[in-house]
This record gives C-alpha cells, structure tokens and sequence, in this order.
C-alpha cells in the first residue's frame, strides 16, 4: 500500500519510506492512497485476539512492506504487561490498555500506564523499536526535531533514550508544563537527549519543526526525523486501542460505540476517524477541547480560525493548549474526498495566519457524514469533574481526561456505549487534583522525587536558526 500527501504534490511512497520522516515534501501530511478495510468476517476473528495480535492485524495491513515476522516480533517485545503496568494498582495490565467501567454504558479507557503515564507512550514505545529496526537495516542514524506541549516528548525522549543510532531535539513551551512534566523531561542525563525551552507556546514550536521538515536540504542533509504525530507511523499505533476497546465493550459487531477524545493536535481522534474508515463501528467521536477551541468552534460553525500564540491561553489541561491541529488536515484531506488541490488552497490561508469556511467551499455539509460531535470545558468544569469522578466512581483522573469525560457525558446517547479515553495520569498534573480533591494524586512508584533530579535543558527564543544551529552543532555526536 502506498501513502500520498495531502496537498497532492509529492510522489506516493511506501510505510518504510514514510517511517522516519514527517511533513511531506511538499508540506503535507502522508495519509493511505486507500484505507484498507475490515469487513464483518475480519472483526468477528479481531473480537477474540489480545492486543498484540490486534496490533499485529491492523499494522500489517498499514506497513505492509514490512515482513510479518518482523513486525511480529516489533509488536511483541512493545505490548508487554511490563512495560505498561505503571497505573493503578486494581488495572489489569494483560489487557495493556483495560477499560474501566464507570458505570453502565461509561467507561475510562485506560492508555496512561506505560512509563511516561500518558496516552503517547502506546505510539511511542513502538515508534523506538520501528525506528532501531528501520536505521539498524539501513545502517543509518537519525536526528529527531519534535514538538512538546508536555507529554510527547517525555515519552519520546523514554523511546529513544540510549539508543545508539538516534538523537533526539525536543522543543517545549518556556510556560505551562507541570513541574512533573519538565522534570520527566529535563532530568534525562542521556548524551543523545536535548531538551531545547523554546521562549514561546507549543504552537511555536510545531511550527519550528514543520519550518525545519520543510528545508528540504537541511533536512536531508542532517537526516531530520519526526515523532509528533505528523508521523503517520503514530497515528497508525494510536488506531489499535480504538479496536481494542471497541470489542472490550460490545458482544456483536452489530453494537457501535461512541468515543469522547480530549483534543489539541487531533492526533488522537484522528486515529478514530481512521479506525472507523478501516470498518470500525463506532457511533460518535466526541472531540473535547479545553478554554483553546479552535477544534469545537470548527465541528460548531465550519470555521478553522487558528489563534495566535498570544491568544493561546495557558490552563490546567496544558497539554491540550494547541491553537494549530497538526492532524486536522488528514481530517480535511477526506472530507474534501481527497482533493490534494483544495487542501493546498485551505492551508494556504491557514499558512498565511488566516482562516477557512468550509461552508464557503461547499464542504462544510459532508463533516456530518463522519459522525465528529464537539464540545468544550473550562477550569471550572474540569476540576468539577475530577470532583465528581472521584466521588461516583471512585477514580481519580487527571484534567484532560476530565475534560473528555465533561464533554463525553454531555454526548451520549441511549443504547450507546461512551468510552472516555484516559491521556494521561493524575499524578502528572498534581496542583489540579488538589485543587479538586483536596490531596495530591498518588505517584507510581520511584517517583517520589522526581522534581529533584538535577535537570538539563537550554532556552532559546522561537528562530528557526537558532533551533538549526544546535541540531548542526550536535548532529554526529
Ligand atoms: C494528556 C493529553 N491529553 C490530550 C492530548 C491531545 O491529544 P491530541 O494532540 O492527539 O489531540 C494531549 C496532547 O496531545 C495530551 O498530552
Ligand atoms: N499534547 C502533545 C502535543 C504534541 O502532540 P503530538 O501528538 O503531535 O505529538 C504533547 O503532550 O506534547
């Protein structure tokens, strides 16, 4: 199967091909020329598989030039018990992302127990193997510019860290970041880690790293890598649990779902999106912003106005203060019925710091067929709902979790299962939940002083030069 860009001007390549990279050359994203498609027979033999073998199917299909055995072995030595067992003590961690039932028709899909205790981890940790397999074979090394708002890059940096043919240039906001979040991050002592403070939000970071991706000659040169989820490689890893989860809940094929997904860069429910192009029944995706909504003002109005970096406001979901969706233009890219030309012509307002009308283009009416709801939550709805979680449910969850479950509730629908995905751990965003509940999250073992660990990091203010200059100065360590 070949991947295309979605701005229609690059040459079709394969999942090896696309593996290490991001941006297209000519400034897209890679998407399937087609999705491939599990018809009823393939869920029913899915419905009984464990997550390995789950994981096994749907990348097979979706890095399909890559050998089975190969795969196989990369998908086997990831999804292990061990390495995602850092939750709550009552999970049961042979599922590698358990559903929690809340209570009938609810439930909390677990995907924060892996080692940096957010949902990245489930993309991240295969993303390190994928990466060593693909540089061991070609006998090349790798230089990886990503972008953090506080929980890719410390799952990144986990994935990579040691590993002797990558190195890894993490960009995250000066402001923001929790005090757990920096120090996972700034505490990593590995010579083949650098954390790079960019004086700026998570916005100007990304778009140092698309501006870096898209100097197609330094990015040759210096063999620039992605791991943010314009990597197709972790969208791809992200659609698993979606199956996973879905046969979880139901009996019969015959049953949709709906899934309420706390949203910044649309990575994670554009995983969704793309695991029910490939046959998955799901009902509704829910796409739960926080005070940032570009992404609901979207699915309300038809319109994608993305904010400045001075109208992007810092709350205590930070993770998710994203103004600038990355992932949003696979999504269009559909919509549109894959017309490279009209995405190009969207993107070049958005480029530019404008807006689209979707309505304007005669477009806006097909997002229905797609099934997207959205909704938005405040400071006060979110600490409210980790109040209420903790109470009725007897689970404390962190606040962008709790702004999917606000937002998921709001959406549900007789007869319909909600299944709220869980981003991250409490644990990770300590001054909300004791706002919330009084008392600090409680943290996974060896943890305990994890702020203070000696750090190490460089701030620099958001040029694209400056950010270049320290991947050159660094780039053969
Ligand atoms: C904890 C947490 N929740 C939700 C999100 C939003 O996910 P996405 O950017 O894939 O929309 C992020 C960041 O991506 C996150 O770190
Ligand atoms: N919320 C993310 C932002 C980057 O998103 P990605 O999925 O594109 O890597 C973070 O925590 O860093």
């Amino acid at each position: 199967m070949n991947y295309i860009s979605t701005r229609g001007q690059a040459p079709a390549q394969t999942f090896s091909q696309i593996l290490l990279g991001g941006l297209a050359p000519d400034g897209g994203l890679y998407v399937p020329e087609v999705y491939p498609h599990f018809g009823h027979d393939d869920l029913a033999v899915m419905r009984t598989m464990d997550y390995r073998e789950l994981a096994l199917t749907v990348l097979a299909r979706l890095a399909d030039d890559i050998p089975v055995a190969d795969l196989k072995d990369l998908v086997d030595r990831t999804y292990t018990a061990a390495t995602y067992s850092h939750g709550r003590a009552d999970s049961d961690f042979s599922q590698i992302t358990p559903v929690r039932r809340l209570e009938d028709g609810l439930y909390l899909l677990e995907l924060s127990n892996g080692p940096t205790l957010a949902f990245k981890d489930m993309a991240m940790q295969l993303l390190g193997n994928l990466f060593e397999y693909a540089l061991d074979k070609a006998g090349l090394d790798i230089n990886i510019l990503g972008a953090t708002s506080g929980d890719t890059g410390s799952a990144a940096e986990y994935a990579m860290r040691g590993k002797h043919n990558v190195r890894v240039f993490m960009l995250s906001p000066l402001e923001g970041m929790t005090r757990f979040q920096q120090a996972q991050m700034y505490s990593l002592q590995d010579a083949n880690i650098h954390n790079l403070v960019v004086r700026g939000v998570f916005d100007d970071c990304q778009d140092i790293v698309k501006a870096v991706s898209n100097d197609l000659e330094f990015k040759t040169y210096h063999r620039i890598g992605a791991v943010n989820s314009i990597n197709w490689a972790r969208v791809a890893a992200q659609c698993i649990y979606y199956f996973k989860a879905y046969f979880a809940v139901t009996g019969s094929d015959d049953q949709p779902v709906s899934f309420s997904v706390p949203s910044g860069n649309f990575g994670d429910v554009c995983a969704g999106h793309i695991a029910r192009q490939m046959g998955l029944p799901i009902a509704k995706l829910v796409v739960a912003t926080n005070e940032n909504d570009v992404l609901d003002e979207f699915f309300r109005t038809g319109v994608y106005r993305p904010r400045t970096s001075a109208e992007t406001l810092h709350t205590s979901s930070p993770s998710m203060d994203i103004s600038k969706a990355s992932n949003f233009e696979r999504f269009i890219f559909d919509v549109a019925g894959g017309d490279g030309d009209k995405v190009r012509e969207l993107w070049r307002a958005v480029d530019r710091g404008s807006a689209f009308d979707l309505k304007a283009h005669g477009l806006f009416d097909r997002v229905a067929d797609y099934g997207f709801e959205s909704g938005k939550s405040s400071h006060a709805d979110r600490i409210a709902t980790i109040r209420m979680a903790a109470e009725r449910y007897g689970t404390v969850i962190d606040p962008h979790t709790a702004d999917g479950l606000k937002v998921g509730l709001a959406h549900r629908e007789p007869g319909i299962p909600m299944i709220c995905l869980e981003t991250a751990l409490p644990a990770k965003f300590e001054d909300a939940i004791v706002e919330a509940l009084g008392r600090a999250p409680e943290r996974p073992a060896g943890l305990a002083e994890l702020e203070s660990l000696p750090q190490r990091y460089e701030v620099l203010d958001p040029e694209v030069e400056a950010i270049k200059a320290v991947i050159v100065a660094h780039a053969n360590d």
